[in-house]
């Protein structure tokens, strides 16, 4: 079935990829908003899709949490989490009453949801429109997959962490890509060691190399290892995020800026994000 109207919408963004994960808590939406965040650092307009509608975690992790979408008459405008508008949010959490709302809908309505935030959000003109979705291979994924297909999306990022059973669901997942015709664009391999606090040496608490191994094997391009650094959960946790303490520096304890894509500079993680999304860049033929 045809879907002219998300066409139309998908007229004006350059890059629409989805970021995927085999298993939850690997940290799939956590790198989500640092490819978003290193993206928007660097000048690109970004959009981030949160289409986990069970468990919409996008909106906590970019300080966006009990902001509202606003009706236009050109469509549902995003929430933009910096006043530069580098980059715009779109979840059901913005949607619901409160925060301990939860959504439990069988699939006819998840996909109708999903068709809507492809159709209505009006998201401008973007370098990048990321989608965050649920761990797995769910109806959010088939859904999202036959909605963005006919539109020729750039393919899927696949985040997962080095441990074997994190592995064994990755292949699956690629599997997936593979059989729906979604490019894989790259493997993230997250918590990937410990930066410790005190002297920012990073210790491999679990194996490592996991990722790019497997990366190798499944002939996907590897995109890069990022490793547990205590630092983002302050930044992802901050309730208020225009101060963040800095756990590598107390003497600097607090870095005050005006949003989160500049507060992002600060964290030790941007540093290995700009090198991950400098890659994926280099393999959509993107380039400064
Ligand atoms: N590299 C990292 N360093 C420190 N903390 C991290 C890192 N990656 C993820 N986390 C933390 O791990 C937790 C789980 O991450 P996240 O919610 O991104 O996982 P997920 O794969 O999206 O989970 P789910 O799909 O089940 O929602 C979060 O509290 C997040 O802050
Ligand atoms: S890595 Fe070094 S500074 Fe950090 S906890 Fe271990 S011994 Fe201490």
């Amino acid at each position: 079935m045809s879907h002219p109207e998300i066409g139309q919408r998908l007229a004006s963004i350059k890059h629409v990829v989805l970021v995927l994960s085999g298993k939850g808590g690997v940290g799939k939406s956590s790198c989500t908003v640092q490819l978003a965040l290193s993206l928007a650092n660097q000048g690109r307009k970004v959009g981030v899709l949160d289409i986990d509608l069970c468990g919409p975690s996008i909106p906590r992790m970019l300080g966006l949490e009990g902001r509202q979408i606003h009706q236009a008459t050109a469509g549902w405008v995003p929430v933009f989490a910096d006043s530069g508008k580098q980059l715009a949010c779109m979840s059901i959490g913005f949607l619901l009453p409160n925060k301990n709302t939860s959504v439990v809908w069988r699939g006819p309505k998840k996909n109708a949801m999903i068709k809507q935030f492809l159709a209505d959000v009006y998201w401008g003109d973007l370098d990048y429109l990321l989608i965050d979705t649920p761990p797995g291979t769910s109806d959010e994924h088939l859904a999202v997959v036959e909605y963005l297909q006919e539109w020729n999306p750039d393919g899927a990022v696949i985040v997962t962490t080095p441990q074997a059973v994190a592995l064994a669901d990755v292949k699956k997942e690629i599997n997936f890509c593979t059989k729906v015709g979604l490019p894989l664009l790259g493997l993230i391999e997250n918590m990937s060691g410990f930066v410790c606090p005190h002297c920012a040496e990073c210790t491999n608490v679990f194996s490592t190399g996991g990722g790019e191994g497997l990366a190798k094997h499944m002939d996907i391009p590897f995109l890069g290892r990022a490793p547990i650094d205590p630092n983002l959960v302050m930044l992802l946790e901050q309730e208020d995020k225009t101060v963040v303490p800095n756990v590598n520096n107390p003497d600097a304890e607090k870095i005050v800026t005006g949003s989160i894509v500049e507060t992002y500079q600060h964290c030790e993680l941007s540093k290995i994000f700009a090198t991950i999304t400098a890659t994926l860049e280099a393999g959509l033929g993107e380039t400064k």
